[in-house]
């Protein structure tokens, strides 16, 4: 129960309903109590008229008729209160499972890209449904169980000892084996649904891979071997259903086996005491529907119990991740405006996870209103300076500073705010492209929205679709081709009007042309802002105010256009094989 203990402050935030629920739970209880002394009293009364030992039938028929109306307003209240019992306990396991998926989505959000590297995408989404959805249950069905076998054990079983307390205890005598039994079956169940469980997710997986990359399958032509596969996974998991279902059918017959050694034992003890005249007719038949009424929460206490424990095990799942401190934190409260100033000096960078010191020893400086491109081969640490100007990872050798402050003492919120970042993998949410492009800043308007995609080079494109702006993309719309991604991802950038605008080789996949039309776009855009423009290509950065060349995390080239061409090394090369690739 020690990580539960987490659910503690919603149990507390909604204690006003849970004890409602206890008392209505207990008043429920006591009217199903009811149905059991009017059966075995109208009973009794026939016995009696039987025997001989009452005689006047119209006073027998009108306490009959009394005992059936007291019995049908019993069992009515008994519904009644039963239905608002379950809106008490389900409904706040509800709240509080929307409650715990909403702090676990949130402190997700929090966490470092690191974070993300470590866990996989289908852990991340189990704890917060699969393992959630268990812990629901604690709160819910098992609290509510509990109060039902607790209210119905004292109230039940006390009276039953006041009526005839040898027959309670053959009566109850196999109770506790009942218990124990079902504890063990639910056990075997839960393990077993546990590998039903990963067999369906891999199945998911694995479907889900299959057709995001159907192209890929059909143009290989591996369909069979995909097919075998699949099979091979569904016959898995076929095998492991099988096991489960073995287990859960045992689960009722064990249940009324052991209700009827229950029965027995009470018809021939009731029955021998009724002949000698210890107890009355009646006795036997309430004491049989007591039995069969206690059995369900007997066995509920050992399906509660295990309830519990797996429960206790998700919690725990998810404890882990939400003690998890992000590796970036906001160290300063105050608000830090960002003008977007830059300064590398010194600095080199080893990706904590995988040890690839992906920068050394790197120092520039770059000042608002000036462009900045990287050129470099691939994996030479483009992209990492951008992540570091992003603090999406911290320096811990050399120094990055911003405005001159060292950007540990830059207010994060500030910082990010003030940059556009437009990533190498444009990803586009399935949304509309109004949205998609609103993403950078939420209240825009209709016409900024449009200005940014013009900006971006891409509003002729959008016009071009049927529904405009209000197409939506991805797996229920449109795919865009690759260069309508990179630029729809642009003018999501460039209408957050921020102070740094950074571009991970984004141009990549449009034409000369159309890279011209938006270089000479941001250039008017960018007139007061910080520019940095990693690119493959010459004409990306033959326009910027500074080009550094790196290699293998080091700077070896720094300068402008004209100065790189006229001098020997990487860039004239690149530049000099380019101007042929387009001569050709
Ligand atoms: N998130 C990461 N975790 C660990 N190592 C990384 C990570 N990102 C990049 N690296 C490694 O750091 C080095 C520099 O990568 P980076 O992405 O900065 O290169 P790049 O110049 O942008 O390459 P490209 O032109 O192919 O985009 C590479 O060796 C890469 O494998």
């Amino acid at each position: 129960m020690k990580e539960l203990k987490y659910l503690n402050k919603y149990l507390i935030k909604y204690r006003g309903r849970l004890l409602l629920g206890v008392v209505i739970t207990i008043i429920a209880t006591a009217f199903k109590l009811a149905v059991p002394m009017k059966v075995g009293d109208s009973i009794t009364i026939v016995d009696q008229y039987i025997q001989g030992e009452v005689n006047d039938l119209a006073s027998v028929k009108h306490q009959l008729l009394i005992n059936v109306l007291l019995l049908l307003g019993a069992t009515l209240l008994s519904a009644i209160f039963t239905f608002i019992m379950r809106q008490t306990f389900i409904v706040v396991s509800r709240y509080v499972e929307y409650d715990l998926k909403n702090e676990i989505f949130q402190h997700y959000e929090k966490l470092s890209l690191g974070f993300y590297k470590q866990n996989r995408t289908g852990d991340l989404m189990n704890r917060i449904s699969e393992d959630v959805s268990k812990v629901r249950m604690y709160i819910g069905p098992a609290l509510m169980y509990s109060t039902t076998t607790i209210t119905l054990f004292i109230v039940a079983i006390s009276y039953m000892f006041y009526k005839a307390p040898i027959l309670t205890l053959y009566a109850i005598a196999p109770l506790p084996l009942l218990s124990f039994i079902i504890y063990k079956v639910s056990i075997i169940i839960n393990h077993r649904s546990t590998i039903v469980q990963q067999y369906l997710s891999k199945l998911t997986t694995f479907t889900q891979e299959s057709f995001s990359g159907i192209a890929v399958i059909k143009a290989y032509g591996i369909e069979p071997r995909t097919n075998a596969n699949f099979e091979e996974l569904a016959e898995g998991s076929k095998v492991k259903n099988i096991d489960l279902a073995k287990v859960q059918a045992l689960f009722f017959p064990l249940m009324m086996l052991l209700i009827g050694i229950s029965n027995i034992l009470v018809i021939y003890v009731g029955g021998t005491k009724y002949i000698s005249g210890q107890i009355e007719f009646g006795t036997i038949v309430e004491f049989l529907i007591y039995v069969n009424m206690l059995t369900w929460p007997v066995a509920v206490v050992g399906w509660v119990t295990s309830m519990v424990q797996q429960a206790e095990a998700s919690q725990k799942r998810i404890n882990e991740f939400l003690e998890t401190e992000p590796t970036i934190q906001n160290l300063v409260e105050e608000s830090t405006p960002v003008e977007g100033n830059i300064e590398f000096n010194k600095l080199t960078f080893t990706y904590p996870d995988t040890g690839i010191t992906a920068l050394k020893d790197v120092s520039f400086t770059i000042k608002p209103g000036e462009t900045l491109a990287i050129v470099g081969n691939t994996g030479s640490g483009k992209s990492t300076i951008l992540e570091l100007i992003g603090r999406l990872y911290d320096v811990e050798e050399g120094m990055l500073k911003i405005d001159s402050t060292p950007i540990r003492k830059v207010n994060l919120t500030d910082l990010r705010d003030s940059i556009g970042y437009v990533p190498q993998d444009a990803f586009l949410f399935s949304d509309s492209l109004r949205n998609n492009i609103r993403f950078g800043k939420e209240n825009a308007t209709e016409e900024e929205v449009i200005e940014a995609a013009k900006n971006a080079a891409v509003h002729q494109n959008i016009i071009g679709f049927t529904k405009g702006y209000d197409t939506i993309l991805g797996e229920r719309g449109i795919t865009l081709s690759g260069g309508q991604k990179q630029r729809v991802s642009i003018a999501r950038a460039i209408i957050k009007d921020p102070q740094i605008l950074l571009f991970d080789d984004c141009l990549s996949a449009v034409d000369t042309e159309t890279e011209e039309e938006i270089l000479q776009n941001l250039h008017k855009i960018s007139a007061n802002k910080t520019t940095i423009i990693v690119s493959h290509r010459i004409s990306s950065a033959k326009n910027a105010n500074k080009i550094i060349v790196l290699e293998e995390g080091k700077i070896i080239q720094q300068g402008t256009h004209n100065e790189l061409v006229n001098s020997d090394g990487y860039y004239k090369e690149l530049y000099a094989k380019q101007l042929l690739e387009k001569e050709m």
